[in-house]
């Protein structure tokens, strides 16, 4: 490679995830705005920017939640598409096109539920929204339904206790207790949901998403309000997601210690444009985004910058 030439990144060569072109508007309000970035296969790619820059109406585009005004968003399962698939997709109108040992989805044409349940995108929310007066264990069954109505032929096979209804049924109770031990609440599974502490409703609705077998796992804001400690178990869960199970993950996060500690890979918008792009080391460094941020208000700046001089002094 010659001095000149630009670092090739994992989320250009095996994108997952490729937002082309989108664009949401309200009215007369653009919220995003002209939009392009990837998300590598395997990273964990951090959306920042400050309040109301767009990243939850970017996640909610991408999740299906909301139609984007104008757009591409293209997922490819095991492999990033070939030009010749996704010209295929794009034209014959299809929301997705899958063979043995890949799909691609167009999930701008597709809706919430399949989203989920087609292109094995999961949600959290930035104000949880888990079953309070469910037990723990019910949260992680009901995030199962889908998958298990299907199994049971929409009840029949479940009636007749057919096979492959029961096998279906154990199956979803042991991917539920796996999850409660790997966010340790294995011994709260019985007890409602709405009495567990705020950090462990966090690690359960990362629970809940993983059980539907993701392989995007989109988080929005999941360090707010966690206690220092509880931050650090949430990177570490997000990184044992990552390496245990390969999954993809994209998140919102307005904490920069931990954006800055667990992504491989860091998107910045401001006021719904994209402002920088890189890696967490370049986008920290990059004056358009401290600038951003300062033009926030005095708690911001301090904020940035004290990740900024930490940052830097722990490197030199
Ligand atoms: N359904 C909606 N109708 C109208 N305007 C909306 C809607 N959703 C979002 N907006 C506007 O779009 C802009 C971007 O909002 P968005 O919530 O995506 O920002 P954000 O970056 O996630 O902010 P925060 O960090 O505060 O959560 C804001 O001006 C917001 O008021």
């Amino acid at each position: 490679m010659s001095d000149n030439a630009l670092p090739i990144h994992g989320w250009d060569k095996d994108p997952i995830l490729t937002v082309e072109h989108l664009f949401m508007r309200f009215g007369g309000l653009v919220a995003v705005n002209d939009l392009s970035f990837r998300v590598g296969r395997g990273d964990i790619t951090a959306l920042i920017g400050p309040n109301g820059a767009g990243k939850t109406t970017v996640f909610n585009c991408i999740t299906g939640f909301y139609k984007p005004s104008e757009g591409r968003l293209i997922l490819g399962h095991g492999r990033a598409p070939t030009a010749e698939e996704l010209d295929a997709v794009t034209l014959n109108g299809e929301r997705g096109l899958s063979s043995s040992d890949a799909g691609v989805y167009l999930l701008e044409r597709m809706p919430d539920y399949k989203v989920s349940g087609e292109a094995k995108v999961a949600r959290t929310f930035q104000n949880i929204r888990l079953f309070s007066g469910m037990t723990v264990l019910e949260n992680l069954m009901v995030a199962q339904h889908n998958a298990l109505m299907t199994a049971s032929g929409y009840s029949l096979k479940g009636l007749l206790g057919l096979p492959s209804w029961t096998t279906a049924q154990k199956d979803a109770t042991e991917r539920a207790k796996y999850w409660l031990d790997k966010v340790g609440l294995t011994e709260r599974a019985d007890d409602p949901a709405g009495d567990l502490p705020y950090g462990a409703q966090r690690r359960l609705e990362i629970a809940r998403a993983m059980c539907s077998g993701p392989i995007l796992l989109c988080l929005d804001e999941p360090a707010a309000g966690l206690n220092p400690r509880e931050s650090l178990e949430l990177n570490e869960l997000l990184r044992a997601i990552r390496a245990e199970h390969g999954t993809s993950i994209l998140l919102i996060e307005h904490d920069m210690s931990v954006v800055m500690e667990i992504s491989d890979h860091v998107v910045v918008l401001d006021y719904g444009t994209k402002i920088s792009d890189g890696t967490p080391e370049a986008v920290k460094h990059d004056p358009r985004v401290v600038a951003a941020y300062l033009g926030v208000d005095e708690d911001a700046v301090e904020a940035v910058e004290a990740v900024l001089d930490e940052a830097t002094g722990a490197q030199s």
